[in-house]
């Protein structure tokens, strides 16, 4: 048997050979599942955007993160790490979720992800609107407990019901707090801004267990520092993070549904994620990437250089655990 320092991966498509504009357009280039059998990242697209209070298009979010991701290349100096020779990552395709019935989509969501967890990957999910977050969540914590969440978003998306709907973009995370899935020691808004309902909404997040880190805060202190501060409260629990792509300032992101002014910038966005790359991400999304309301790309390639970060961090723990280190 090989050591496991041997192992070979499908990688991506050679881009100095087949141009990177040919072709149909997978996650960075990677293979299809099918194509590889099982993954150790599965790359999964959720087409989803029926929970939405404002504009929609989310629905066609993950792929263009994926035409958007054609540029990426194997080798990431800012981790020093190639992603894709450390680990089997592979593009699982979308889940196919009902447009028209949220609770059914919702339910599609979970036991989707009930499967794929089950050959042992973890997720990196492009969405779709952020309702997906919950289903994900409750699968992630059928295998691993309550998890810490780390949220980039504008909003809290802690929000009750909109229109009496339990299930929508902005309220996945009350949901889940109440469903007992997430661990209430260690969960974070990140880039958090704009207008509420009402200061009762602080309240009551805070009362659910989150602790705020507003988009000023970013801009005040710096990256590094936010990054060690949700470190800290991190530690090593298995951590889910969910990155509404709102989170950035709409220079970074227009392409998104509920723009709010005064964001991140995607280098901050970046730059924080790489300070965490020593936490236990068992998966993660990036979510609410309309792409109707894009320019040039601005918004999906910020997204899957996000997604890219994300992808990393998981690829380096899954070949740490593998030579025990
Ligand atoms: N973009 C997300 N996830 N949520 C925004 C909800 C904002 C609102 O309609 O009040
Ligand atoms: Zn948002
Ligand atoms: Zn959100």
């Amino acid at each position: 048997m090989s050591s496991s320092s041997e192992q070979q991966f499908r990688g991506p498509v050679d881009s100095s050979r087949i141009p990177r504009y040919a072709g149909p357009a997978t996650f960075a280039r990677l293979p299809r599942l099918d194509e590889v059998g099982t993954a150790d990242v599965a790359v999964v697209g959720v087409p989803f955007d029926s929970g939405v209070s404002y504009r929609p298009g989310a629905r066609f979010g993950g792929n263009a993160i994926r035409e958007a991701s054609r540029l990426l290349r194997p080798y990431n100096p800012a981790q020093d790490a190639s992603p894709f020779a450390l680990a089997q990552v592979a593009d699982a395709g979308d889940i196919a979720a009902n447009p028209f019935n949220i609770n059914e989509a919702v339910e599609t969501i979970e036991a989707a992800a009930d499967d794929l967890l089950g050959t042992g990957a973890r997720m990196m999910t492009l969405g779709g609107d952020h309702t997906i977050a919950l289903p994900l969540l409750r699968s992630v914590a059928k295998k691993h407990g309550p998890v810490a969440l780390l949220h980039f978003d504008a909003h809290l998306d802690t929000w009750d019901t909109y229109f009496g709907a339990e299930y929508t973009h902005g309220t996945p995370f009350r949901r889940a707090v109440e469903e007992g899935i997430l661990d209430t020691e260690a969960l974070s808004h990140v880039g958090t801004r704009g207008p509420l309902y009402g200061k009762q909404d602080l309240t009551d997040d805070e009362k659910m267990g989150f602790g705020i880190v507003t988009s000023s805060d970013v801009y005040r202190r710096g990256a590094d520092e936010v990054a060690d501060q949700l470190r800290q409260r991190i530690g090593d629990r298995p951590l889910y993070i969910s990155i509404d792509i709102d989170c950035l300032d709409p220079a970074h992101a227009p392409g998104t549904g509920t723009p709010e002014a005064g964001g991140m910038t995607s280098r901050e966005l970046l730059e924080i994620l790489r300070g965490l790359s020593s936490c236990n991400l068992v998966s993660a999304d990036v979510v609410e990437v309309a792409p109707a309301y894009d320019h040039a790309e601005i918004t999906s390639v910020a997204a899957s250089h996000t997604a890219y970060e994300l992808t990393t961090i998981m690829a380096r723990q899954i070949a740490a655990s593998r030579t025990g280190k």
